[in-house]
């Protein structure tokens, strides 16, 4: 970028500058507490207002009244109160402009039009704008212009900040030849600073420093499917949540209403992202790990790599399909009942015809009705005509007998008991069973290893809970039991006073949703996949099912899939989402790693995947990674022993990354150096995570013992933005160069 400062190092014009800033984010902040006082004030209006006229439930045309007044009034003052007071303050950027090239330019610093750029948009007493909200179209310029095209732009300024106060400002100034003698010019561009900046154990939003094919991707339209490309370090996370409040900025009404869901590879990589959407004041967003996207259910366990590719491979679909209709292991397999003066018996085939009758049309949980209605026609069918007299005289009436029989109902609740899925996919550990089901899909070497992990642990693995949900079509939920009297939902309960204490229309809605939950499947509007290249076939039939009328936007760099064959991955995406228009993003900048550190692991995936989409990485530290060897016997010591170097050369945090099997090893050593800034993980857990300084434990292991292979090696050399020492007992691994 061009930057040739104008008035450089002189401390007093940057005092003036920090002051004259300062003074403009206190007149901003001023009014957001205005604002602030205001809604709570309209917040108990409307609840004295409902109480007088006695309305416990709010009518459709006073929802909308509420949401027109949430849009005016509340959303500033509530989303400021809900910004993370840590996180960086409300107004970061601001943009000085001309007239544009076909005018003279300006003589004057004053005679630039200045704009202010935030988090939100907030307006004076007079409805002009003190600062416009980042996603509105006016503040595109900010990161759309460049030094070839400025857009009008002559000098972009983000101020950092620390709550309500400016600590430094960054300019990029992009038309030299037509700035004012005056217009001062300061820092040393405000991406290379945030960029350099320590990591944390979380994620920080990039709202101040977006770059341009960033903000294309962030700002799409929200139709169809979204795919947004690029290697590791790109972006593709960060801005796949600023995609997420662009659209409920952009539709708040449809995609609040709707819902937004994000979904990511574990819970250690959703509660490393789970700040960004509140540091920019949204908080509807849903945000579910793969394993936990079925209620009620949050895996973490991983299967090892083999068991986890037949788990994931669309040939369970079938395998699930015939366990859920068929028998319940155990239960009787004959009706015999004593009525009306004879035994009447229905046999195993005959069990076996009504079963898959009542099962033809409707899920099995909601076919008991079915069910009873085809035992009773079997026993009618076997009952002696010339006992059909009396009380038995018609089907109907030997129907209610047969069916309040203590035999009966015995046998039917042993045979047609309400199945959860986790009880049926429980059966899949019988290897007989799951021989059967499989009807040769799977070879006999895949039915035993299936079988035997499943009858290994009482605990789901994260690949499970797709079969879970799987299942849970098959099965259906069991009927509910009579709605609990009227549910109306008090609309205006919780307004009080306090901008904290007011809720949203879609707040309210979103209590509502949850009190009904139980009884209505997830479809949100809008769901967002990211490391969607990990997900297996199964994964994406449970992802889909979330947003059967979604629009998506998903993102992944198939270079670091760790499913084992990524194009089966890809092709079961394409046929879930086949019928939406796609629009393609790629990011091409690496801001994670130094440009050392990048080089390396490029090295590395292009010995494997020559086509890999490697990224450009900008940032020169001067550093290469470092590739220490060792006794195998030594490796988790002279881990601890990088560990502790890392941490006095960084000031954020330090990753150690090692294989499951090592692990505990490992984090026996680092326990010793009692400092929260190192953490051990393994390869998989690593993924979409970064660190200051990584340690790398066995690249060697780490490739054959995760599933991904080099891939999986690639993500965890992608982790440092620093340093990264690898530490090894075998060197065959290394690119031919570096070793
Ligand atoms: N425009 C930007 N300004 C400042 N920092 C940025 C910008 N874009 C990305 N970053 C930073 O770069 C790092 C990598 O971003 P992110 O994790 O979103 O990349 P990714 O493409 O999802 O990576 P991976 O595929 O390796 O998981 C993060 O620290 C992010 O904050």
């Amino acid at each position: 970028m061009d930057q040739t400062p104008l008035l450089a190092d002189d401390e007093s014009v940057e005092r003036a500058e920090l002051a004259a800033e300062q003074q403009h984010v206190d007149l901003v902040y001023a009014r957001v507490d205005v604002a602030a006082r205001s809604a709570s004030r309209i917040a108990v209006d409307g609840h004295a207002r409902a109480q007088a006229q006695n309305v416990g439930r709010v009518r459709d045309e006073e929802q909308t009244g509420l949401y027109e007044r949430d849009v005016l009034v509340f959303a500033a003052a509530r989303r400021i109160a809900e910004l993370d007071a840590e996180h960086e303050g409300l107004v970061f950027g601001r943009l000085d402009s001309d007239q544009g090239d076909d005018d003279p330019p300006a003589t004057a610093a004053s005679e630039l039009e200045s704009l202010y750029v935030g988090r939100i948009g907030v307006r004076d007493a007079e409805y002009e704008p003190l600062v416009i909200d980042w996603r509105a179209p006016a503040a595109e310029p900010f990161y759309r212009a460049t030094g070839t095209d400025r857009l009008k732009v002559v000098r972009r300024r983000v101020l950092r900040n620390k709550g309500p106060r400016i600590i430094g400002i960054e300019d990029d100034l992009l038309a030299p030849d037509r700035a004012p003698e005056d217009l001062p010019i300061m820092g040393e561009g405000a991406l290379m600073a945030s960029l350099s900046r320590a990591r944390g154990h979380t994620m920080r939003d990039i709202v101040a420093t977006i770059q341009a094919e960033q903000d294309k991707a962030i700002r799409a339209p929200a139709r169809g499917v979204t795919v947004i490309g690029g290697g590791p370090g790109t972006g593709k996370t960060v801005v796949a949540l600023h995609r997420a409040a662009f659209l409920l900025y952009s539709d708040r009404r449809r995609f609040e209403r709707g819902g937004v869901l994000v979904v990511g590879p574990s819970a250690a990589f959703m509660a490393y992202i789970e700040r960004v959407l509140p540091s920019l004041g949204e908080n509807t967003v849903s945000l579910r790990a793969v394993g936990e996207l079925v209620d009620g259910i949050k895996a973490t366990a991983v299967d090892d790599a083999d068991t986890a590719a037949i788990k994931g491979s669309l040939r369970m679909t079938d395998i699930l399909s015939r366990a859920a209709r068929d028998r319940v292991p155990n239960a009787p397999t004959t009706l015999r009942v004593f009525i009306g003066g004879a035994t009447v018996e229905v046999d195993t085939n005959q069990l076996d015809n009504v079963r898959r009758n009542a099962l033809r049309r409707t899920p099995r949980n909601r076919a008991a009705g079915e069910a009873r209605k085809g035992l009773v026609a079997a026993l009618w069918q076997r009952f002696p005509d010339d006992l059909r007299t009396g009380v038995y005289a018609d089907r109907e009436a030997f129907g209610d007998r047969v069916s309040d029989t203590p035999a009966f109902r015995t046998f039917f609740s042993q045979w047609w008991p309400v199945l959860t899925p986790e009880s049926v996919l429980r059966w899949l550990g019988d290897a007989r069973r799951l021989q059967r089901w499989s009807r040769n899909e799977l070879t006999p070497v895949e039915v035993e290893t299936l079988a035997a992990a499943i009858r290994s642990t009482e605990e789901f693995t994260i690949a499970d809970v797709a079969l879970l949900d799987e299942l849970g079509t098959h099965l259906g939920r069991a009927p509910i039991p009579e709605a609990r009297g009227d549910e109306e939902f008090d609309w205006l309960e919780g307004l009080s006073d306090g901008v904290n204490e007011v809720l949203t229309t879609s707040e309210r809605r979103a209590r509502a949703a949850a009190a009904r939950e139980a009884e209505e499947p997830e479809d949100y509007a809008h769901v967002l996949v990211d490391e969607a290249q990990d997900l297996s076939p199964m994964q994406w039939r449970m992802v889909t099912r979330r947003g059967p009328q979604a629009s998506w936007t998903i993102v992944g760099d198939p270079a670091q899939s760790s499913w084992p064959d990524p194009d089966e991955a890809r092709a079961a995406m394409d046929s879930m989402l086949s019928h939406l228009q796609r629009h393609s993003f790629r990011l091409s900048t690496n801001y994670r790693n130094s440009a050392e550190i990048y080089a390396f692991a490029g090295e590395v995936i292009r010995q494997t995947l020559p086509d890999a989409d490697l990224p450009n990485a900008v940032r020169q530290t001067g550093i290469d990674p470092e590739h220490r060897i060792f006794d195998a016997g030594k490796v988790a010591e002279a881990a601890g022993d990088a560990a502790a170097e890392l941490l006095k050369l960084v000031e954020g945090t330090v990753g150690v990354i090692v294989t499951p099997a090592q692990r505990p090893t490992v984090e026996r050593v680092l326990a010793e150096l009692g400092d929260p800034r190192v953490v051990a993980l393994t390869p998989l857990e690593s993924k979409g995570l970064e660190y200051d300084a990584v340690v790398v434990v066995e690249p060697d292991r780490i490739v054959s013992d995760t599933l991904g292979g080099v891939r999986a090696l690639y993500v965890v050399l992608t982790r440092a933005t620093q340093r990264m020492i690898t530490v090894n007992s075998t060197t065959h691994w290394l690119p031919a160069r570096a070793s």
